[in-house]
């Protein structure tokens, strides 16, 4: 999810030079991951100082976990227990892996983008600006024109995975058109993602130990962005949606050819994470993080583009439904190491914080929320 704004000062890391040291993140057992590229930028002032090119690497330590052979529906068989072993060591480790996910078929994912995704971009503005919410939910619509995110605009469907809510979304961008196939696309690339994070949130509280928590009730957004590249008058690498962290308990995002998200290590190393046609990155909001006691790291990200193509992205966040955010006691155990991390906190008040000009000067705004 989103917290702009720049002008508020609220990325951390919104500058556009990186180092060009190719280094490998933090070891992990996790097995090769072959379109990944790191780069190496440590301070602030480095980064700065340094050029904008990314290394390309071999990358061979970076989390990459196949879910080939895992059945959403049949939790506990097959492969189910070796993968969330993996998904655990992942999220606890980088707060990210990349999802080898041939369920949603390189088929589906060129007639989401090249079918569906580029059409609604190229709609006029004001049509696209009836993608909203009202304005008790500001930042779940259309995004397009803000400070400091230039080239960058997003079309958002809340709950977007379900059939009756594509079909409200295209009836609103394409009245009176038939959207049968509109609808059918989305659907379908959005509900093969929407199964991919249930089963990703399932073995996160199986893992944890906590029981019962499948019944927790969340809802989703389902976010497609388009990113243009560099103008003749501005940067090689641009960064057109600067260093953040979500605020969603998890974030699927699939890159649709071209390059543009990077994330960053915890010792501030930002890694290029290619497109494949099979994958999908994953990777946890402070709302996990929170809910978690600390146990699975959050990781700030960002987009930067080079070269000369348009970059589109859809990306499914999920977000705790009840109001509160609050660990399970389960995960609370003074005793053991892990006293309570963070105070209970209202979710959508913990998103104005982002918003506001005081949760912008903080990088690590969730600490500074409800941090004890
Ligand atoms: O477009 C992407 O790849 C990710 C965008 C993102 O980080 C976000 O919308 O929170
Ligand atoms: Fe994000």
């Amino acid at each position: 999810m989103l917290f702009f704004f720049r002008r508020y000062g609220i990325f951390p890391f919104h500058t556009h030079a990186e180092s060009t040291v190719a280094a490998h993140v933090a070891t992990n057992p996790i097995a090769e991951l072959d379109h990944l590229t790191s780069f190496e930028s440590s301070t602030e002032t480095d980064r700065e100082a340094a050029s904008e090119e990314p290394t390309t690497m071999g990358a061979a330590e970076l989390p990459r976990i196949d879910f080939t052979g895992v059945d959403a529906s049949a939790p506990g068989t097959g492969r189910w227990d070796a993968v969330r072993a993996q998904v655990m060591d992942a999220l606890a480790t980088f707060g990210w892996f990349d999802a080898h996910y041939p369920a949603l078929a390189p088929a589906q994912r060129e007639a989401l983008f090249d079918g569906a995704v580029r059409q609604l971009f190229a709609l006029p503005a004001d049509t696209k600006r009836r993608n909203t919410y009202g304005p008790g939910k500001p930042f779940h619509g259309y995004l397009g024109d803000l400070p400091d995110f230039d080239a960058y605009e997003s079309l958002a469907i809340i709950d977007g995975q379900k059939p009756d809510e594509i079909q409200a979304f295209a009836e609103l961008m394409f009245p009176g058109a038939d959207n049968a196939v509109f609808c059918e696309t989305v659907h379908g690339a959005a509900a093969q993602m929407a199964e991919l994070e249930g089963t990703v949130r399932r073995m996160v509280m199986e893992g944890l130990g906590v029981a019962d928590t499948q019944s927790e009730p969340m809802w989703h957004l389902f976010r497609v962005s388009e990113y243009g590249a560099p103008t003749a008058d501005e940067k090689e690498r641009e960064v057109r949606y600067g260093s953040h962290q979500d605020t969603s308990s998890l974030s699927l995002v699939c890159q649709h050819e071209v390059e543009g998200l990077e994330m960053q290590a915890r010792d501030g190393r930002w890694i290029l994470v290619r497109p494949s046609p099979a994958s999908l990155v994953v990777m946890a909001g402070n709302a996990l993080r929170a809910w978690s006691n600390d146990r699975v790291h959050a990781p700030f990200h960002r987009i930067s583009m080079g070269g000369e193509a348009t970059r589109y992205s859809a990306v499914l966040f999920s977000n705790p439904g009840g109001s509160m955010v609050r660990a399970p006691d389960e995960l609370v155990d003074d005793a053991g190491g892990h006293p309570r991390r963070f105070r209970e906190y209202n979710y959508d008040e913990f998103v104005r914080f982002c918003l506001s000009e005081e949760g912008g000067r903080h990088e690590d705004k969730l600490k500074v929320y409800c941090g004890v």
